[in-house]
């Protein structure tokens, strides 16, 4: 039942009709393209470059070498020797340099730093510090022991002097009332993101954090802006108007609101046990700013926004960010990647000094690394299986249904778990449909999406949360960071767009060590690109692929030469995706085509949904 595919007995099922071989003829052509379109947008001139060396090599040969140069022989024969290795390059080496350079570009375009900085020719050259360490035990353990602890634990970690992984959080020395918190909420034991995130935050570090979803991000940013805060106040109480210590930025208000709840509850704790008062402002759309001038007059310690109201109370001087030394972004990838750019740039020009800055996500490119190492400074990354990878307790079926009847096949589909159940959907319309047919069919369900008004988006998350609901149909608005508690089954209505989307779609389920399951319907409207990246995806995780995705043409075929010589498991050094190399990625295209049109705000669905 689960698999249409395979049980053969499904009318909506017609793998016939899904001729993906025409959709290739051009594959050649469109590469050549693409390339191009590539290059051009990066103002790079490698296409004639990738002719012109040969060329002008032999030209630099003829002056250069024979019994006529002038020049040594040894010289002689080190020049030969690298016109060997030039000609002797690999298809592989050649693909690797155009990658390279197209990184490497897109890295210098786009620089991640204050424009105060910038403008004063301040560049950081030494991590902040901070007064916490680890008990002297865990310090005296020699690299080796902690490398060691860390293969086991699967973290990898890159950076210089990385704090030792600490198994515990009695040995990460937080104080008891946030211990007994923890406990209270069945969290015994640090997750690994925790176990060497963090060590490495609470030490000051500047960090890239990368876990699958579901792994306890949260939890490794939101401890130490808490413990930053209470050392800051500590040392000197936030008076009026003060404040921030610390910020965390994410894409959506849904989740902006779930990660203030829970550094709320987490410094009430504190309150109770004689701790000073850590105060907390929510800054997003669709709140009162009045409502929240007293908070403000009071002086804040952490701030948990969205950039469009953070941008707008910076700019009207609500807020200032001169006591500002922490600043994580959550789901960093969608933050600069994609829409947010901007704004987190103009964000980033309103710090006064040096901060630390992490940034976390289940899916990070390495693109978002190299243009994030710009404003880092000596940071240490942190990775829990491979960046973009879905979690292993997601059981992922894909299944092809036709585009007419999947609002159909919803019904029969829900009948697979129990509730709670989410469905994603790509447009707003579509959420529309899908939730007035579930009405229609007496199903419990909520939805969300941007054009709802703040208080049915609260409704409807809240009534979901608390179990009131079955079934929450929403755009992926809902997708990334959202916790709620025990979903069943993800259903993707669609197939998203690009791999990342989906990752953190499916990703609702199968959170915190339980098992969960996701559907994903597919048709000829899915982009071929997409269902490679999902080919590759569900291979990676051990997952049984339809005959209808196995048999698509793979273009990634044409890296590996010489008996599957090219590692695919790389993927593309853009979006992540596995069935595509840089040179071929739709995601990069789109943005380009999106940046010429200046439609940014119109045809990024986060920048429309989230302020
Ligand atoms: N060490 C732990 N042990 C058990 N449960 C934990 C632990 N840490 C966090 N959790 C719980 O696991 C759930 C998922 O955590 P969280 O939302 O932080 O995941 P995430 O990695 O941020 O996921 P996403 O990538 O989707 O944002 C939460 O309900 C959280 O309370």
């Amino acid at each position: 039942m689960n698999n249409h595919e395979q049980s053969g007995n499904q009318p909506q099922i017609d793998d016939s009709v899904y001729d993906v071989d025409s959709s290739y003829v051009p594959l050649k052509k469109r590469k050549e393209a693409q390339l191009e379109n590539v290059y051009r947008k990066l103002n790079l001139n490698l296409v004639k470059k990738e002719v012109e060396p040969a060329k002008q090599r032999q030209e630099d040969d003829s002056v250069l070498m024979g019994p006529q140069a002038n020049i040594s022989l040894v010289d002689q024969t080190v020049e030969l020797k690298k016109k060997h290795i030039i000609k002797d390059k690999t298809q592989e080496e050649k693909i690797a340099e155009e990658e390279k350079a197209v990184l490497e570009a897109m890295a210098r375009k786009k620089q991640l730093a204050s424009a105060f900085d910038i403008a004063k020719g301040i560049e950081y050259t030494e991590p902040l510090t901070s007064s916490w360490k680890p008990f002297k035990r865990h310090r005296m353990q020699t690299q080796e022991e902690n490398e060691v602890m860390r293969v086991k634990l699967r973290i990898i970690v890159d950076g210089e002097n990385v704090p030792p992984p600490l198994l515990t959080f009695k040995a990460m020395r937080l104080p008891k009332p946030i211990l007994d918190y923890l406990k209270e909420k069945n969290i015994k034991t640090p997750s690994p993101i925790q176990m060497q995130g963090l060590p490495v935050a609470f030490s000051g570090r500047d960090m890239i954090g990368i876990a699958f979803t579901g792994s306890g991000k949260t939890l490794a940013f939101s401890l130490p802006v808490i413990m930053a805060s209470l050392e800051a106040e500590t040392k000197l109480k936030i008076e009026k108007g003060e404040g921030p210590i610390g910020m965390i930025l994410s894409p959506s208000r849904e989740l902006a609101t779930q990660t203030y709840n829970g550094i709320v509850e987490i410094c009430e704790k504190l309150v109770q046990n004689g701790y000073p008062e850590i105060r907390s402002l929510l800054c997003i759309g669709g709140i009162s700013l009045q409502d929240q001038m007293p908070l403000l007059d009071k002086g804040v310690h952490i701030v948990v926004a969205t950039p469009g109201r953070l941008q707008d109370m910076l700019q009207k001087r609500k807020l200032v960010l001169d006591n500002c030394r922490y600043l994580c972004m959550d789901e960093a990838d969608r933050m600069i990647g994609m829409g947010f750019e901007d704004d987190v740039r103009n964000i980033m020009s309103f710090f006064k000094h040096q901060r630390q800055t992490l940034l976390f996500s289940a899916t990070m490119p390495a693109k978002i690394q190299e243009f994030a190492q710009g404003a880092l400074v000596k940071p240490v990354i942190v990775n829990v299986g491979r960046a973009g990878a879905a979690s292993l307790d997601i059981i992922q079926k894909v299944e092809y249904v036709k585009q007419e009847m999947r609002v159909l096949y919803l019904l029969e589909c829900l009948q697979k778990t129990p509730p709670p159940v989410l469905i994603f959907a790509e447009n707003k319309s579509d959420v529309d449909n899908i939730m007035e047919y579930l009405l229609l069919k007496g199903v419990e369900s909520v939805s969300i999406h941007g054009s709802k008004t703040q208080d049915e988006r609260d409704y409807a998350i809240r009534s979901f949360r608390a179990g009131k609901k079955d079934v929450l149909v929403a755009t992926d608005v809902a997708s990334k960071g959202l916790d709620f508690p025990n979903i069943q089954h993800v259903i993707n209505f669609d197939m998203p767009k690009d791999i990342e989307d989906y990752v953190h779609r499916i990703g609702r389920t199968g959170r915190s060590g339980k098992t969960g399951l996701a559907t994903t319907f597919i048709n000829m409207n899915s982009s071929d690109q997409v269902l490679l990246d999902l080919k590759h995806l569900l291979i990676e995780g051990k997952q049984n692929v339809p005959k209808f995705l196995s048999s698509i043409n793979d273009p990634t075929d044409k890296y590996r030469i010489n008996g599957n010589q090219i590692d695919v498991s790389i993927g593309c050094a853009f979006c992540g995706g596995l069935g595509h190399r840089i040179l071929d990625c739709p995601k990069l295209e789109s943005q380009r085509r999106v940046q010429q049109a200046g439609m940014r705000a119109n045809t990024n669905q986060m920048s429309t949904n989230d302020y």
